[in-house]
């Protein structure tokens, strides 16, 4: 017998599932009906929505006035759309003048919104119809969907749905590679050589800018928009540089992927609705192509990367890379050049302000601490790379921060630990294919592991991100010698050698093996970026300082009681103690001794860190290697000062003597 229950032993039906439905109440679905109240007519509720898709619109309340509109699909360049031009219209014609080709004259037809989303928009004819008819080609044919300004949010669903190796990690960042380039490319760096900069610009040995003619330039800016032009979707970011209002800068960045629109959301200053409303025509645009490489036939180019700046167009092209910090960096030489001539001065350092108004920099090449001490708990955060230092005071060009991340730990820095949640950039990590937590520590990728965040996602960061003069003004050295003190108080004289000399000694990959530090010096701590000659910013430097009655320290953030492999580094504890003495004003009271050498002044206290280590000859077990290597270290500054020996800084001719005299003496 066929049936739904359960057999017995005795062959008999006890319970049928069927018979315990019949004897269940019927469920009543008609309109009105009040008997039962275990069951709910869904009909019957008030609902706003008679389909998924009215359900779907609910979901999203319009925000910001630059928020696209749906109605219609998006809004198309060079439809007739209402009389009076809204802001969008404007952004169109703008973005679209941004993209114009050079040699067709023509800017390419936008819509605004994601391609996907957007409805089907019939041939619009484009703004000037009259083009050469042997100008016509299929590129002026199609749309190019704009995504202005995205928010984090919707740059976190473009990333992972449309680039690979785009994934969220457990602590809520976007996780992403930046591709081959997992650093900078200084070599592939060209600048454009017209009759202003010939003139103006720091060219020849020594210098970064090496140089590309306006062609070359014109050629590589046509390749990179003819790339952006063919996608079906760029991103674009209006955002501006420097908290300081008077000498704000507005830069505008068009890009490939979501990855860098939100690299550059983080990095720059965010603006308001109201000032995006109103952003008009940008000071300065970078073309990110990074995705495409140049063309090794063009003139100049000696790799398929090239970052190339032209300051008389006020462009940057980027072709051949898609590590993002070469924005940040490439932005960052061109107010190199403008704030000079505004006589700001501009500088590679992190900086940060005391409760009582008391400003510190960090100057310093990658890797010396510029991020890490400039975060610091007990201080307001202004900064961490990139400032500027006016008559009015200081302030940060950036309006985030792009912290190291290779073996970070929450105890050791908590605030870059906590930084790094929904929002931020985790640029070339590893982390576990399940629970996507991160490891700090593999160097697979790469050792330059990179988080790039908002600053205010650092809790006592100063917004706006503007202070008062500096006080005190902190080389960072890290020096894989082992042979600089960890402290030492430097005269006026001193500073400016060491600023100009721009030391630091890193080692070399791990993976090859230990090898010999290699010393480094990058005049004014930033060579790559500078634009004028070094003794240009350095004249301001001595001056600004001079005129503050700040104080130049020197503090070597690198190894003690041997060089690499044999010594170690100075712990992050005690170098952030030094920091603290420097900060507090009790430095400035001790009792000093001189080294010799380097004639560098050393405490010969300094609270909580081991007296033993602040002389770097104590720390060493063989005290001949230390005079070796302090010795060739010496040699080393000697020979990289050479060629600044002819140059006077400023007008002070004293000064220039005293400067030359402050490097090493033996
Ligand atoms: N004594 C120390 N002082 C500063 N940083 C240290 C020290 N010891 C180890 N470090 C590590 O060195 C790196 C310094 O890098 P970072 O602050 O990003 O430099 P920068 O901003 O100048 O490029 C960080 O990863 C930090 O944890
Ligand atoms: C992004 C950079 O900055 P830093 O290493 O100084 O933090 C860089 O030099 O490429
Ligand atoms: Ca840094
Ligand atoms: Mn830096």
């Amino acid at each position: 017998m066929a049936g739904n229950g359960i057999e017995n032993t005795d062959g008999d039906f006890s319970f049928s599932a069927a018979a315990a439905r019949d004897a269940l109440p019927r469920i009543t679905t008609e309109k009105g009906a009040k008997s039962v109240d275990v069951c709910h007519d869904d009909t019957a509720s008030r609902v706003n929505f008679q389909t998924i898709d009215e359900l779907h619109s609910l979901q999203k309340k319009r925000s910001a006035p630059t928020t696209p509109r749906k109605e219609g699909g998006g809004l198309v360049m060079g439809t007739s759309g209402p009389t009076t031009p809204s802001s969008r219209d404007t952004m169109l014609q703008s973005v679209s003048a941004s993209l114009a080709s050079l040699t067709r004259e023509t800017g390419p037809k936008l819509i605004k919104g994601d391609p996907t989303s957007a409805a089907k928009v019939a041939h619009v004819p484009h703004t000037p119809t009259s083009v050469p008819a042997a100008d016509v080609s299929d590129s002026g044919l199609k749309f190019t969907h704009i995504l202005h300004n995205l928010s984090p949010a919707e740059l976190y669903e473009q990333a992972i749905k449309y680039e690979k190796g785009s994934f969220i990690t457990s602590n809520g960042a976007l996780a992403t590679l930046s591709g081959a380039k997992t650093g900078r490319s200084p070599k592939d760096k060209r600048v454009v050589k017209d009759e202003t900069t010939a003139a103006e610009l720091w060219w020849g040995k020594g210098s970064p800018n090496i140089e590309m003619d306006e062609q070359t330039f014109l050629v590589n800016r046509e390749r990179a928009v003819d790339y952006l032009n063919s996608l079906d979707k760029v991103f674009v970011n209006d955002q501006f540089l420097n908290w300081d209002p008077e000498n704000r800068i507005k830069v505008r960045i068009v890009s490939a992927r979501a990855y860098h629109s939100l690299f550059m959301h983080n990095m720059c200053i965010r603006p308001t609705p109201q000032e995006l409303e109103n952003f008009g025509t940008p000071d300065f645009t970078i073309y990110n192509a990074g995705k495409f490489p140049c063309n090794r036939y063009t003139h100049y180019m000696t790799s398929s990367t090239s970052v190339d700046i032209n300051l008389g167009r006020r462009e940057m092209v980027i072709l051949g890379t898609q590590y993002a910090g070469e924005m940040k960096k490439g932005l960052f030489g061109v107010m190199h050049y403008l704030m000079p001539k505004r006589k700001i001065l501009s500088l590679h350092s992190g900086c940060n302000m005391g409760k009582e108004g008391d400003v510190a920099l960090f100057f310093g090449l990658s890797g010396t601490g510029k991020t890490t001490l400039s975060t610091d708990h007990n201080r307001y955060l202004i900064g961490d790379d990139e400032h500027c230092w006016s008559n009015a005071g200081v302030s940060n060009i950036e309006g985030g921060c792009y912290a190291k991340c290779i073996d970070l730990s929450r105890e050791k820095e908590p605030d870059i630990w906590n930084a790094i949640k929904f929002g931020t950039v985790l640029e070339n990590v590893v982390f576990d294919e399940h629970t996507r937590e991160v490891d700090y520590n593999d160097k697979s990728v790469t050792e330059n592991t990179r988080a790039a965040y908002p600053i205010e996602y650092i809790p006592n960061s100063k917004i706006p991100c503007v202070g008062p003069h500096p006080k005190n003004v902190i080389l960072l050295a890290c020096d894989a010698f082992g042979v600089l003190p960890p402290i030492s108080k430097l005269n006026l004289a001193q500073t400016m050698y060491h600023f100009i000399s721009g030391y630091t000694a890193l080692v070399a990959g791990t993976e090859e093996g230990v090898k010999e530090p290699r010393a480094t010096f990058s005049a004014c701590f930033g060579a790559a970026f500078i634009m004028l000659h070094p003794t240009k910013y350095a004249a301001m430097l001595a001056e600004k300082m001079q005129a503050q009655g700040a104080t130049g320290w020197l503090v070597n953030t690198g190894w003690s009681g041997g060089s690499y492999g044999s010594g170690s580094r100075i712990k992050l504890a005690y170098t952030r103690k030094i920091i603290d003495a420097i900060h507090s004003g009790s430095l400035l009271n001790a009792t000093y001794q001189k080294t010799e050498i380097f004639g560098l002044e050393i405490p010969n206290e300094v609270e909580g860190v081991p007296s033993e280590i602040l002389e770097p000859m104590n720390a060493w077990e063989d005290k001949e290697a230390y005079k070796d290597t302090l010795l060739k270290l010496a040699g080393l500054f000697r020979n990289n000062f050479e060629t600044f020996t002819s140059h006077k800084i400023g007008d002070d001719g004293k000064l220039t003597e005293e400067i030359l005299a402050a490097g090493p003496n033996f």
